[in-house]
């Protein structure tokens, strides 16, 4: 099996830690995200005893990553290959928008975010840090409520509060608001998502390269919706958008990417930084409160264009937010140019 893709892409993958406590609803979210039409998921599952993905797709090795859903699967015995794994799931050749690790029930949140983070693999972009909380269980499992709140909520980028559905609906309103002061104790910057089933915006989490299942899939994405149709989620993301022509001052990315605008969980797009020669094309992500800029290869144009997406987006700070980011400009101030230097060179 293989997942050629056309149209290769240079640009990064996003690699997003899936995390929670055992029975949170991990797999179930994961289904949920496989069941996109025309996505390239490749996931990679590091217990095998917990796998469960639906209709048996695991293929069992890291070699060869089996096509499903438009993506590819792959399984990891042990944490020390999580880098190879992810070295062939971010190879051009795949073609693949998002690569999901699903931790074990039992696996620490922070060190596999760290294991991402600090991966050496080139291509690998931090696509986030998500944590499942079954909100039933949440203050019998991970938490009694008292004391500090749980360490595993400090990795997170975005918590989602699952299995509503459990709570009696009188009391869901109070339920997440306990459950999110407690995130929010340890972790004051992470968004939060309530859901059922796993069922959050995808759109939070990646971009979808297309919006049909590719012509070269096995099926399964289509297979996994006819078992199950797809109910949307309760709360969608939203998104604003914001371009200019020409180069920009490199102090307003800099300041865009040091301290991204709070309600904007994720911000992507290319702009076109002035220099003092030739301006330079990048390629900007933020997930959470981390960002990164990479030279663009081949990217015509002097267009620059952001798009912050987020799930209470306050609009009118978001767009001004990206508005100052996108100051034309061509005669970059000293300031601005030192700044993305010291950026560049962490
Ligand atoms: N009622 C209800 N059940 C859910 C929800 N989400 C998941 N489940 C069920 O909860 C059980 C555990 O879900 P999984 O998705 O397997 O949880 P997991 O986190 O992957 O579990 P481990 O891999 O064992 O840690 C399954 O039977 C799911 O069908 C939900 O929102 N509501």
């Amino acid at each position: 099996m293989h997942c050629h893709h056309d149209g290769v892409s240079s640009q990064r993958v996003p690699v997003v830690v899936l995390t929670g406590h055992l029975g949170s609803g991990k797999t179930t979210l994961l289904n949920f995200l496989l069941r996109r039409p025309g996505a390239r998921v490749g996931v990679i599952v590091n217990d095998f005893g917990a796998v469960n993905v639906d209709a048996g797709l695991v293929s069992g090795q890291v070699d060869e990553p089996a096509s499903i859903a438009g993506g590819c699967i792959c399984c990891l015995p042990d944490a020390g290959g999580l880098d190879d794994a992810l070295a062939k799931l971010t190879h051009p050749r795949l073609g693949l928008d998002v690569v999901i690790v699903e931790a074990s029930g039992l696996a620490e949140p922070t060190t596999l975010a760290r294991l991402v983070r600090f991966s050496a693999v080139e291509r690998v972009r931090p696509g986030g840090v998500v944590e499942v909380v079954d909100a039933a269980e949440y203050f019998d499992t991970v938490d009694n409520g008292l004391g500090p709140a749980p360490l595993r909520f400090e990795a997170a980028t975005l918590v989602v509060v699952n299995k509503l559905d459990r709570v009696d609906a009188a009391d869901r309103e109070k339920t997440l608001a306990r459950i999110t002061e407690r995130v929010q104790a340890r972790n004051a910057d992470v968004a939060i998502v309530p859901a059922e089933h796993g069922r959050i915006d995808p759109d939070l989490i990646y971009d979808a390269a297309a919006t049909e299942d590719p012509p070269d899939q096995l099926p399964f994405g289509e297979a996994l919706r006819a078992e199950s149709p797809v109910e949307p989620p309760h709360v969608h993301a939203e998104s604003v958008t914001v371009a200019v022509d020409g180069a920009v001052e490199p102090a307003g990315i800099v300041d865009l990417l040091s301290d991204p605008p709070p309600t904007a969980y994720r911000i992507k797009g290319t702009v076109t930084v002035a220099t003092r020669g030739r301006p330079q094309r990048y390629v900007l992500h933020v997930v959470g409160r981390s960002g990164d800029l990479v030279p663009a290869k081949a990217s015509p144009g002097t267009r620059s264009e952001l798009v912050a997406i987020g799930l209470d987006l306050d609009r009118e700070q978001v767009r001004r937010r990206l508005e100052r980011a996108l100051t034309p400009t061509t005669d970059p101030t000293p300031e601005g140019l030192a700044a993305l230097r010291r950026l560049r060179t962490p």
